[in-house]
């Protein structure tokens, strides 16, 4: 038996850290930045105008007020994009837009409402600090300046700073390619009717959706027979296209252990893990190819993807923040556990505004094939293997999705 850490560490090794690519910044999203990105222009690229109003020089409007304004001649209009340059002769103003170039020759801006919105000539009716209202040259981001660190993870505002200092791509972590196979010769493929002693297909609809809120692409295989000639025809052809290879069921201690019998003897070890449930497992390599393998239990398969998968996927493409969120809280009920075992049980937590520490209580019991309860939970109850017994009321350590 080994522990869930020594496995953990297993997977993450296995799966390394991927490879960088560049992707268009639509393909970005949720990925890590894998070098750093200079900036080829600043942010702003040139001074322009935080405000609808009047380009001046400050000495122009010295001493304007409500009771005496100052007239001047109004020489041109700028609005946003106009790319010339139209130098602001002294004594006069230039009607400005938000954003657009302030001209050579101006040093503020007077607000549309500070004026009497005049379109030949114009009243200004106060007076303007030097720099009003002008958004400098770099003050965001300096040109050649690193605009973005490596390892940083692209959400909306890291997406698009990049596409404001001119970026159409970024080099990422490569998000892996993952095959998905089921096995069972059991399964059957909603709406196909059922006959007594099927059932319908559910792991890999858990694990392709687990793997795409990663970023990984992901294709499947549904159900493949307990049948080793059938399992290899079926996956090996499809290796050559994958970075990884993800199973489910076949790997227990059974007479049709399907999994295990096509891959133990090409490079996959099987082991039980100290842990309930998840605890059979097998991980390696086949024709080069990583393989993880996970037991057929619905229950098992989430458990097992957030012990391994999730960490060593989320490694792999260059997060540095791989675990969920781990809090202490009181538990509503008494629950047992079996000795020398991890027990992961899917629970609701609940905190409290004002409380010191939340409160935990299970959803369903410890059986595997209980996924209805799964769907109530939102963190996962874990009980180290030393212990046996958590009393209602105690504290107990929550994983929260
Ligand atoms: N004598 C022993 N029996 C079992 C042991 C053991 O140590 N000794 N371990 C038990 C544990 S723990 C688990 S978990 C399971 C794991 O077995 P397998 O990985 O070989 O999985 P299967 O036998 O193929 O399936 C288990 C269970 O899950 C259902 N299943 C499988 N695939 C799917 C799927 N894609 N969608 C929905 N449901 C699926 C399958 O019908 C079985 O009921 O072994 C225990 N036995
Ligand atoms: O992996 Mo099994 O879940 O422990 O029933």
């Amino acid at each position: 038996m080994i522990s869930v850490e020594e496995h953990r560490a297993s997977i993450i090794e296995l799966l390394g850290t991927r490879p960088a690519v560049e992707l268009p910044l639509a393909d970005c999203a949720g990925l890590v930045l894998a070098e750093d990105v200079r900036a080829g222009v600043s942010l702003p690229p040139f001074d322009n105008s935080a405000m609808d109003g009047y380009a001046v020089r400050a000495v122009d409007v010295a001493g304007a007020s409500e009771e005496t304004p100052v007239e001047l001649p109004v020489a041109e209009d700028i609005p946003a994009g106009r790319t010339d340059v139209p130098t602001l002769p002294p004594g006069t103003a230039h009607r400005i837009m938000t954003g657009a170039p302030v001209p050579p020759g101006a040093d503020s801006v007077v607000v549309v409402e500070r004026t009497d919105r005049g379109v030949e000539r114009v009243r200004v009716f106060g007076t303007a600090e030097p720099g009003a209202h002008i958004r400098r040259t770099g003050e965001d981001v300096a040109s050649g300046s690193v605009a973005l660190a490596r390892g940083t993870v692209l959400g909306p505002a890291q997406l698009g700073l990049a596409s404001s200092v001119g970026l159409d791509r970024l080099p990422v972590h490569a998000p892996p390619r993952v095959l998905v196979v089921s096995t069972g010769t059991e399964l059957v493929l909603p709406p196909n009717p059922l006959r007594h002693g099927q059932i319908y297909e559910s792991n890999s609809v858990m694990l392709v959706a687990a793997l795409r809120a990663l970023g990984c692409q992901v294709e499947s295989v549904r159900s493949v027979a307990d049948d080793v000639e059938q399992f290899r025809a079926s996956v090996e052809p499809k290796l050559a296209q994958v970075d990884l290879l993800v199973t489910s069921g076949g790997v227990s201690a059974g007479a049709y252990e399907v999994v295990k019998d096509s891959l133990a003897d090409v490079g996959v070890s099987f082991a039980k893990v100290a842990m309930q449930p998840g605890g059979p497992q097998g991980c390696g390599r086949w024709n080069g190819v990583p393989v993880v393998t996970l037991p057929g239990n619905p229950v098992s398969v989430l458990v097992s993807f957030e012990a391994f998968l999730r960490p060593a996927l989320l490694t792999s493409l260059g997060h540095t923040d791989v675990d969920r969120q781990r809090v202490r809280a009181r538990l509503t009920e008494t629950l047992r556990s079996p000795k020398g075992k991890r027990q992961f049980r899917r629970g609701y937590y609940t905190h409290e505004q004002g409380e010191v520490t939340g409160v935990v209580g299970p959803r369903g019991g410890p059986g595997s094939h209980l996924l209805a309860a799964f769907t109530q939970a939102n963190c996962l109850i874990v009980i180290d293997a030393d212990v046996t017994e958590v009393e209602q009321n105690s504290e107990v350590d929550v994983l929260l999705f």
